[in-house]
């Protein structure tokens, strides 16, 4: 489940279990998340993709009741650590999720939200940041006329380029996407699939897709999760043209899932 040594890896999952209560969803996942490059996580509804993936940004430390063990390492910096800053973790990995989730407020405000709670900056510079951040996330010239609009207002499509935008505003270094993409009409689809191919020059991505042409559209590597384990990595094409197990197979060739 690792990379070659001369692949730089940005995380390295080490051991990795979760608990959710007494309920055991991911056992021993080990993995490498390649610097700069686009993975996607792929397996049946249940097999613990979304689990895996929120442990990236302790999204799971807001409940109780949840918990993980082993070793997240970002840089060097084990994320499961007990005295890690969350605040500052949730801004170098980013999230966007499955419905897009515009905030109540106008356009430019959901994209300078981030940046006002990271540092103070002149009017100017705020202005500046978010036009970078929205037209890195495609939408600029789209919303460039009516940044006072509502959020909530735009499409479906553009509501997840905002949120996009809202995410790589504060400059993460990784972007995790859960199914971004499931809300979205085949137009809208396809200009997320070409956002991701550009942000990939800058971050760090992990997407979890149900749509298998979309895993092998936009991922350089593929991990593939059967029953809470991660049982096959490795680069997109060889997954999808010779996988090595046969419930890989099973499920690309689409005989279960
Ligand atoms: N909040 C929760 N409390 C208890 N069990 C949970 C919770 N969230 C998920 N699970 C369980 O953990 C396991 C993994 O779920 P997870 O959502 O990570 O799978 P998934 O592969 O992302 O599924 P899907 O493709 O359907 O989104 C499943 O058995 C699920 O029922």
């Amino acid at each position: 489940m690792l990379l070659p040594s001369n692949v730089p890896v940005k995380i390295k999952v080490r051991n990795l279990n979760f608990f959710y209560g007494s309920f055991q969803a991911l056992f021993d996942n080990n993995l490498d998340i390649a610097e700069r490059k686009v993975t996607a996580f792929i397996g049946p509804s249940g097999c613990g993709k979304s689990t895996h993936i929120r442990t990236y940004n302790r999204m799971f430390s807001l409940y109780p009741d949840q918990r993980a063990s082993g070793e997240i390492i970002i840089e060097g910096q084990n994320i499961l650590a007990e005295d890690v800053d969350l605040i500052e973790l949730r801004t170098r990995v980013g999230m966007v999720f499955q419905k897009p989730t515009p905030f109540p407020m106008s356009i430019f405000d959901n994209v300078a939200y981030g940046l006002r709670l990271k540092a103070k900056m002149p009017k100017s510079e705020l202005e500046g940041r978010v036009e970078e951040a929205l037209r890195g996330a495609a939408l600029w010239d789209e919303v460039k006329d009516n940044l006072n609009a509502m959020g909530t207002d735009l499409s479906g499509g553009q509501q997840q380029r905002l949120c996009i935008a809202r995410a790589i505003a504060v400059e993460p270094e990784v972007i995790l996407m859960d199914e971004p993409c499931s809300a979205l009409d085949p137009v809208a689809t396809y200009k997320i699939e070409e956002l991701i191919d550009k942000l990939k020059e800058k971050f760090t991505i992990v997407i979890v897709t149900h749509n298998m042409q979309q895993a092998a559209r936009v991922s350089d590597y593929t991990a593939f999760f059967y029953l809470g384990r991660c049982v096959e990595f490795g680069p997109t094409e060889s997954i999808f043209t010779a996988p090595s197990k046969k419930e890989t197979e099973d499920y690309i060739t689409g005989r279960f899932g």
